[in-house]
């Protein structure tokens, strides 16, 4: 009998005829979900029982949802590399391993938070809107050089901006409690110390239980006047009322943000209209080399979950603890 696999993984999805045909050539079976950010519980639960596989996106892997995958579900491949939406313990205690691609968008997302620094710092983005306006303003930016650079999380994301931004003659701090392997260049400090020296605060963890809210009214106001904050992890480290806040007052220079507490950003976000803020729509890793990269990574993995190649990659649910 066809396996059957299930694609909701909205990069897969994009080129979806594309992959049901790779997928068919392996026997496969591919049903495609219509496009939505991310379905839930009452999207999943009815149908989960008819798969063996499952190309997800940002999903909620909950108890219920894999409890309703049981007993066929045999392999999750996570399109992409943050997990955050799913409950890794629950698919480990199913015995549901679950794969990713990690470290996947180094590159990709590094070169958009740089993006973001120079953009912010130089006021790009706003001096098009004013040009295109039919203004010509002459706005005196900070920039990079010589600047203070504080990087939150410093697994590959961060390493890859440490990279880009020492070539902008930036000194660099980074906070990560796992303290990875740093180049000399990079300098750990405690939370509180980079925030209060950095002139950049680039935010690259991922997001766990313990970092909701990371960056809050505490934690912003112990931020440099002037800063400017990025965000290329996930919404949820960042207090969005707190940084409307602290925009608001003039307390930070500016943020450049691809990620939000709530995606799409809603319309009426008053994030939309700081002329000081430039706005992402989560999409700083699509870029092509790392899309076509993560393309074949989860084939792999959802080929390797099925039994239909050998193991080769290690799934993220085998690094749970318990
Ligand atoms: N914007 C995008 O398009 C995009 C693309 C890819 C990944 N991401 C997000 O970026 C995250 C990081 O990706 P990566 O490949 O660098 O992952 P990674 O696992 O290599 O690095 C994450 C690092 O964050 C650290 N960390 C966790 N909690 C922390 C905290 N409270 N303070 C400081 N550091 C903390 C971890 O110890 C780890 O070293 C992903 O999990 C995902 O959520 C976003
Ligand atoms: O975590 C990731 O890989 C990136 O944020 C993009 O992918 P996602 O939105 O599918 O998680």
């Amino acid at each position: 009998m066809a396996k059957r696999v299930l694609v909701t993984g909205l990069m897969m999805l994009a080129d979806f005829p594309r992959f049901r045909g790779l997928m068919a050539e392996k026997g496969i079976e591919a049903v495609e979900v219509p496009v939505k950010q991310f379905l839930t519980e009452p999207d999943l639960i009815p149908i989960m029982g008819e798969f063996d596989g499952w190309v997800a996106g940002d999903d909620r892997v909950t108890p219920a949802v894999l409890k309703a995958a049981l007993p066929r579900l045999k392999v999750i491949a996570k399109w992409g590399t943050g997990v955050d939406s799913f409950d890794l313990p629950a698919a480990k205690a199913v015995g549901v391993p679950v794969y990713n691609a990690p470290g996947a968008f180094q590159h990709a997302v590094s070169e958009v938070a740089l993006g973001y620094m120079l953009d912010v710092s130089r006021y790009l983005s706003s001096t098009d809107r004013a040009v295109r306006a039919g203004r010509w303003p002459k706005p005196c930016g900070g920039g990079l050089y010589k600047k203070t650079v504080g990087i939150v999380g410093f697994g590959a994301i961060g390493r890859g901006v440490a990279e880009r931004a020492a070539g902008f003659g930036t000194t660099i701090l980074a906070y990560d409690p796992m303290q990875p392997p740093a180049p000399d260049y990079v300098t750990y400090a405690g939370l509180p110390e980079l925030l209060a020296q950095s002139d950049f605060v680039v935010l690259c963890c991922n997001m766990t239980q313990d970092n909701v809210h990371l960056i809050n009214a505490g934690t912003l106001q112990q931020m440099k006047p002037g800063a400017i904050l990025v965000n290329v992890g996930r919404g949820g480290l960042v207090d969005e009322p707190a940084l409307i806040a602290a925009l608001q007052s003039g307390h930070l220079g500016g943020a450049g943000l691809d990620v939000f507490e709530a995606e799409p950003l809603p319309a009426d976000s008053p994030l939309r209209g700081f002329d000081n803020v430039v706005l992402g729509s989560h999409n700083a890793n699509n870029q092509q080399a790392a899309i076509e990269a993560v393309h074949v990574r989860t084939l792999e993995c959802l080929y390797q979950g099925l039994g239909l190649e050998p193991k080769t990659h290690t799934p993220v649910t085998d690094l749970v603890k318990g």
